[in-house]
């Protein structure tokens, strides 16, 4: 059998972790013979709760499960990883927008990135939850300089998932026969989910969304707004924010980086814009659509951009570029 892989979650005494860790434990994103080294950070005061979560990773008896180790120290956590999922930071409240968050978050990334930077493999594939999920993610890459900023990216799938889940809803359809949606942009209310490129498979033949759909209204008007606004409506009914689901989310964006998309399909996530053919400006984490072979994502190009789109496009890279500057004031990095 293969060495273990060494993964680390962060905030893993937190809901989305609770989650997450079995899912992970289980063989579902590294892979069913691929043993697992797991590493738990989370901070000191949380150490008795992820305790317990060490013990009930340890009585669900799972094969693959070769190490757990639980830290609050970073020259712990980040040591010889292959891969880092950024989970640990404070979620919103009822009435916050997620940049409300980048005061309260951004530091930790900037101090995370920095561990990732001593510590860890020159290979770690490193994935940011934590919110603003882009920006942090942004701030982490730019401190670990000498690992590749294409290795960072953040999490726009649980969007993604929405949205194919949206378009399957009104279809009568399962989500796994919608294909091709696109998340443009920032994880926030500003996002564009996008189905022009969308195709929907109805008695095993792929037809354009707009056809299966025959609303254009919806599709350009409360499809856009419901997937922009679902965080905040989990949170108003839940009092908490999503964490089943954005742990679904993270295993389909970790396994799709370790074992690649399929032929013909692309996903959504946020990657590093620099030499993106959209025009969307350098130097963000922004998500495009991508397709990933031998653990490289590639940004999808050549799709046509109608005004629409384009307007959307650019409305949500200009709030990108705010929370990067907003970020940099406050960190100087
Ligand atoms: N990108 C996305 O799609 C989504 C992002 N999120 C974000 O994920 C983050 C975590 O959410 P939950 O698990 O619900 O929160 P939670 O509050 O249940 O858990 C967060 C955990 O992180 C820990 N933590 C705080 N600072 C830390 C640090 N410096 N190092 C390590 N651990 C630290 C806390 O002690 C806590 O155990 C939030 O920022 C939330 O907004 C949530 C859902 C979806
Ligand atoms: O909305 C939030 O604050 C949590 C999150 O990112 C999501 O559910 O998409």
């Amino acid at each position: 059998m293969a060495e273990p892989v060494r993964v680390l979650v962060t905030g893993a005494a937190g809901q989305i972790a609770y989650s997450l860790l079995y899912s992970i434990a289980k063989g579902d994103v590294f892979g069913k013979d691929q043993p697992i080294a797991l590493v738990l950070l989370d901070i000191a005061p949380m150490m008795p709760v992820l305790e317990g979560v060490v013990m009930e990773l340890q009585d669900c008896a799972l094969p693959l499960l070769r190490e757990v180790i639980p830290t609050d120290k970073g020259e712990v956590a980040f040591k010889d990883l292959d891969a880092a999922i950024l989970v640990g930071s404070m979620p919103r409240r009822d009435g916050m927008e997620r940049k409300d968050l980048l005061k309260a978050n951004v530091a930790i990334f900037k101090s995370q990135g920095e561990s990732l930077e001593k510590y860890a493999k020159k290979t770690v594939k490193v994935l940011v939850v934590g919110n603003p999920a882009n920006t942090n993610c942004l701030i982490a890459a730019k401190s670990a300089p000498s690992i590749p900023k294409e290795n960072f990216s953040c999490l726009t799938r649980l969007d993604h998932n929405r949205a194919s889940s949206q378009v399957a809803m009104r279809c009568g359809i399962s989500a796994e026969f919608v294909k091709n949606v696109i998340i443009w942009g920032n994880h926030s209310s500003t996002q564009y989910p996008d189905v022009h490129h969308c195709k929907v498979n109805k008695q095993g033949k792929d037809v354009a969304c707009f056809d299966a759909v025959k609303d254009e209204a919806w599709l350009k008007g409360d499809f856009i707004s419901t997937v922009q606004q679902r965080g905040a409506a989990v949170i108003k009914a839940r009092k908490l924010s999503s964490a089943m689901s954005a742990a679904k989310a993270i295993c389909d964006h970790m396994r799709d980086i370790w074992t690649g998309t399929q032929e013909g399909n692309f996903i959504s996530m946020g990657v590093y814009s620099t030499g993106n053919s959209y025009g969307v400006p350098e130097d963000l984490i922004y998500s495009f659509p991508v397709t990933i072979k031998d653990k490289t994502w590639k940004i999808v190009d050549g799709l046509a951009i109608n005004d629409f789109s384009r307007a959307k496009m650019d409305a949500t890279a200009a709030e990108l570029v705010e929370e990067r500057d907003t970020a940099v004031s406050f960190l100087g990095v």
